[in-house]
């Protein structure tokens, strides 16, 4: 049996599962114990982000031979414990890169512009022109940390925007090709350098133990006063509170947080009450109508074929 335990392209499910007993049941993710019980029986497990494949789950999935992500990052699956039990991982790497890529720059533009939230001031009869001239993308410098595959589509559009672009990724060799693109050149900069170099600064790094709470009040204090940040990454690579501090301070001049420390975040948003120029998503950065298509398709081919041992 082929469990599907989050949503996803149901064409997908038809044309690349056909012929597998599949139980597709995106409510699952939200009913811990049903999950436990459906998960003995599965052969293979396709999941997004919130399920959270480990411990008791994986104890209880005594058939699981395969998992299939509807995604790319893997922090929501304990691929050590997989891979000691033979168990093959398969994130969708690339299908929602330009997603992600998207977002982060449409974003970038409505934080620097500034001029998009007036509109019930508007609606009741004001005219707040002057106090909405913003900033323009071109010639501002992005900072991206983590150069792999979102960056890399993300700096492609910032550079078509007359953006320079910077990157921190200690994992990608100073020589490495990747760093002139044919559309022009990255500079690999150290994280303090771009910390004080960008004016948008945008994290594509997944969450792992170096990763998490990167950017800290101290990392924050480093920037230009009048930086924007976007976490379209994992919650917990970014310090909320320390964003949520920093704007109230003056010290940052906007941030889009897309990932959260606890997700949904239910309480802890009372952090961000009041700071300016802030734009909260429920982590929706990576998925939209093409993107979820894309990695549909990637990930029932990826499943189909290992369960059929091609
Ligand atoms: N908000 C959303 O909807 C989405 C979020 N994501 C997140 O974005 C992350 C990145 O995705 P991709 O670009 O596809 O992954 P990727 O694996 O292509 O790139 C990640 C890059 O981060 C670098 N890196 C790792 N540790 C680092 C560190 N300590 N400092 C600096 N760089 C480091 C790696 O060398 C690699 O080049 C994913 O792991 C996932 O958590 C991905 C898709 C959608
Ligand atoms: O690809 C990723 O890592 C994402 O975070 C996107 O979220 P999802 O996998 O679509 O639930």
């Amino acid at each position: 049996m082929i469990l599907i335990t989050e949503f996803m392209d149901e064409d997908a499910i038809r044309d690349g599962l056909a012929g597998f007993d599949v139980r597709y049941d995106p409510t699952l993710v939200d009913q811990p114990q049903a999950l436990l019980e459906a998960v003995r029986e599965a052969r293979a497990l396709i999941v997004r982000n919130r399920t959270q494949v480990r411990g008791d789950v994986l104890a209880a999935a005594t058939k699981l031979e395969v998992i299939g992500r509807l995604g790319v990052g893997l922090d929501n699956i304990d691929v050590e414990a997989c891979r000691a039990r033979n168990i093959k991982v398969y994130p969708a790497s690339g299908a929602n890169d330009v997603s992600v890529a998207e977002y982060v720059i449409a974003t970038a533009m409505v934080l620097l512009r500034g001029a998009y939230q007036a509109t019930p001031e508007l609606v009741a009869g004001q005219w707040p022109r002057n106090r909405l001239v913003g900033r323009e993308i071109s010639g501002k410098c992005l900072g991206l940390i983590g150069f792999g595959s979102i960056a890399r589509e993300t700096a492609q559009r910032a550079a078509a925007l007359g953006m320079t672009v910077v990157a921190f990724d200690p994992y990608v060799a100073a020589d490495a090709p990747v760093w002139t693109q044919p559309w022009g050149k990255v500079q690999s900069l150290d994280l303090a350098k771009l910390l004080a170099a960008a004016d948008v600064m945008s994290l594509h790094v997944p969450l792992t133990p170096e990763t998490r709470s990167m950017i800290d009040a101290k990392a924050i204090a480093g920037m230009k006063n009048d930086a924007v940040i976007i976490n379209a990454a994992r919650g917990g690579v970014v310090d909320e509170a320390a964003v949520a501090a920093a704007l109230k301070a003056g010290k940052l001049g906007g941030a889009a947080l897309d990932v959260f420390d606890k997700e949904p975040i239910g309480n802890s948003g009372a952090v961000f009450a009041d700071a300016p120029n802030l734009i909260l998503t429920p982590h929706i950065a990576g998925v939209t109508v093409e993107s979820n298509v894309r990695v549909s398709r990637v990930t029932v081919d990826n499943v189909a074929r290992h369960l059929k041992g091609a």
